[in-house]
C-alpha cells in the first residue's frame, strides 16, 4: 500500500516510530524489492555504491536474538532475566530488519568520508522509502552493530561496518513529536540575496 501524501506535507511531519512500537504486518518480498529499489536513489560520488543491505527476517531474527543473549551472557554472566529477554527480542521487535553496511574505504578518487555519508543516505532514504509504502520504521545501532564477535553473526564482513539496523513493520501508535533544533542555533547565513 503506498501513501500519496504530499512531499512537503510528509516532510514536516516525518518521524520515527520506536521499534517496540511496530509489529506485523512487514512488507512482503516483493515490497522489500521495491523499497529497496526507491532506497539505492541515493547521493553517491563515483557511483561506486559503497554499502550494501542484508535482509533479516522470519527466524533468522530469533536466531540472531539467541546469538545476541549467548553473547551478552559471555560478557556479563549475571545478566538479569529482563536484559536477557531483551536481548533475545532483539530483533523480533519488528517483522523485518535491514543491516545497511558499510563498504567505505581507500579508493582512489572517492574520500572514504564521502563513502560514509553515503551509507546515512541511504538508512534515511530506507526510512522513507517503507513509510511511502505505508510502513513504519526505526533507525537503531546499539551494541550488536558494533560488536566483533557478533558483526559474523549478522553477515559483516572484515573491513564493513553497520550504518544502521533498520527496523521495519506496521504502527498503530500515532506519532509524538521531538524537539528539533533551533535553526538560529545551526544556521550561518552569510551574504544577502
Ligand atoms: C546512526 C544512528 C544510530 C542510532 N542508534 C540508535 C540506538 O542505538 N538507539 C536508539 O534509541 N536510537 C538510536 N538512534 C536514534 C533513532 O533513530 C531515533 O529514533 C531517531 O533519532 C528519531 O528521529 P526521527 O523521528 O527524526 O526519525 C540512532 C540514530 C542514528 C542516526
Amino acid at each position: 500500500m503506498t501513501t500519496d501524501i504530499k512531499l512537503i506535507d510528509y516532510l514536516n511531519v516525518r518521524r520515527s516510530t520506536p521499534a517496540p512500537q511496530l509489529t506485523e504486518p512487514g512488507p512482503s518480498r516483493e515490497e522489500l524489492e521495491e523499497i529497496l529499489r526507491l532506497t539505492v536513489r541515493v547521493p553517491d560520488h563515483g557511483k561506486i555504491a559503497p554499502w550494501r543491505f542484508i535482509v533479516i527476517r522470519g527466524e533468522e531474527r530469533v536466531r540472531l536474538g539467541e546469538a545476541a543473549l549467548a553473547l551478552a551472557l559471555k560478557k556479563n554472566p549475571d545478566l538479569s532475566a529482563d536484559f536477557q529477554s531483551v536481548e533475545t527480542t532483539r530483533f523480533t521487535r519488528a517483522p523485518v530488519v535491514i543491516a545497511v553496511v558499510s563498504k567505505a574505504g581507500p579508493h582512489v578518487k572517492i574520500p572514504e568520508w564521502e563513502q560514509v555519508m553515503s551509507a546515512g543516505a541511504v538508512c534515511l532514504n530506507l526510512l522513507m522509502a517503507s513509510n511511502a509504502l505505508g510502513y513504519a520504521a526505526n533507525w537503531l545501532t546499539e551494541w550488536v552493530s558494533y560488536d566483533p564477535e557478533f558483526l559474523p553473526e549478522l553477515g559483516v564482513k572484515d573491513g564493513e561496518k553497520v550504518a544502521g539496523l533498520i527496523y521495519i513493520g506496521s504502527t498503530t501508535f500515532p506519532p509524538v513529536e521531538r524537539p528539533r533544533p533551533e535553526l538560529a542555533e545551526v544556521v550561518t547565513w552569510v551574504g544577502e540575496a
